[in-house]
């Protein structure tokens, strides 16, 4: 079932097109991902799709129905975890979570008991202390816990991971999960494409305003099967110039990490050949040849020419 559709939507701020003509769909139980570089469009999406901000033009449905400015009954259904984090530093954590509850109309012994599943759910349940004295990873643990206080059925997440410890993203990697496993919608923006390979069943690639490509992770690596790519390690990486690299014919894109380096090659143009006669020419040793799964990051490059993240 179409939960969520988005037609013909476009938003401009001043000389910018943020959003121009943008289309795509949401399943109700999808962990949909709106993967996309800085500037792409995906924060002003969610935040006219949260109502925080108003469209130029076109449609966003919800169920069917055309969202309207101000409709208390989405919003009562709506979990926003903005970008910015939205807590009061000179509260503790339960005030904070209390304090979004009672905004989604929660009250006395309800407010309370939800308020304090939402914190023991992002493990911050034992915190007394004031917000401002939480790290970076609390904070946006905090955040969470009052997006999900009242127990949405649709949550949104804008960056959710931005500038946090490794221990933190995976807990909130594990909670949207779980919250997915109990039945809530979940809409997650990134620019890191892994997280959205670990959690994302539908995906959307957005640039420039636009979607370029949406799809499950599957169909949206197919777009790409006439490319082979391969990990290989050398003994000595320094003599490897990465612009000869790129003019021989069918390599489509190079890059180095240690003394490996990562070649995507063009499946009709045999360059792999010419890859290992180029190595072999400046009488460096090839350790090992692995195939190398592709990744989202090779459809966004395959499609834009750029890397998502540069
Ligand atoms: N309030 C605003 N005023 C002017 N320009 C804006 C405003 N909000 C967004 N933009 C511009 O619109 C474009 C899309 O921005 P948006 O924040 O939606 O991108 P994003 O994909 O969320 O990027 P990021 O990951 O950096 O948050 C950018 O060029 C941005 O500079």
């Amino acid at each position: 079932m179409k939960y969520i559709e988005i037609s013909g939507l476009y938003k401009r701020f001043g000389d910018v097109n943020a959003i121009e003509n943008l289309n795509l769909y949401i399943e109700k139980g999808d962990i949909f991902g709106l993967l996309g570089p800085n500037g792409a469009g995906k924060s002003t999406t969610i935040n006219i799709l949260c109502q925080l901000l108003e469209k130029d033009r076109g449609s966003i449905k919800i169920c069917n129905e055309e969202l309207r400015r101000s409709d208390a009954n989405i919003r009562g259904k709506l979990g926003i975890v903005p970008q910015d984090l939205a807590i009061f530093e000179d509260m503790t954590a339960l005030e904070n979570t209390m304090f979004f509850g009672s905004l989604y109309g929660l009250r006395g012994k309800d407010l309370k008991e939800k308020a304090l599943k939402a914190l023991e759910f992002v493990g911050l349940e034992d915190t007394k202390k004031l917000s401002k004295t939480f790290s970076g990873g609390m904070k946006r643990r905090l955040n969470i816990a009052c997006g999900i206080v009242h127990n949405p059925e649709l949550l949104i997440l804008d960056e959710p991971t931005v500038g946090i410890d490794p221990q933190s993203r995976n807990h909130i990697m594990k909670s949207i999960k779980f919250l997915n496993k109990n039945g809530c919608t979940i809409i997650y923006t990134t620019h890191y494409m892994e997280e959205v390979e670990a959690i994302c069943n539908n995906i959307a690639i957005i640039d420039k305003g636009k979607v370029i490509a949406s799809g499950s992770k599957e169909s949206l690596k197919s777009i790409i099967t006439d490319k082979n790519k391969f990990e290989v390690m050398v003994n000595d990486i320094t003599e490897i110039n990465e612009k000869e690299l790129m003019d021989i014919k069918g390599i489509d894109s190079v890059e180095f990490k240690d003394n490996k380096i990562i070649v995507s090659i063009d499946r009709e143009i045999n360059g792999l050949n010419e890859f290992i006669l180029y190595i072999s020419s400046k009488s460096i040793k090839i350790l090992d040849i692995k195939s190398k799964a592709l990744t989202l990051e090779d459809v966004f490059l395959n499609l834009t020419g750029r890397k998502l993240r540069d």
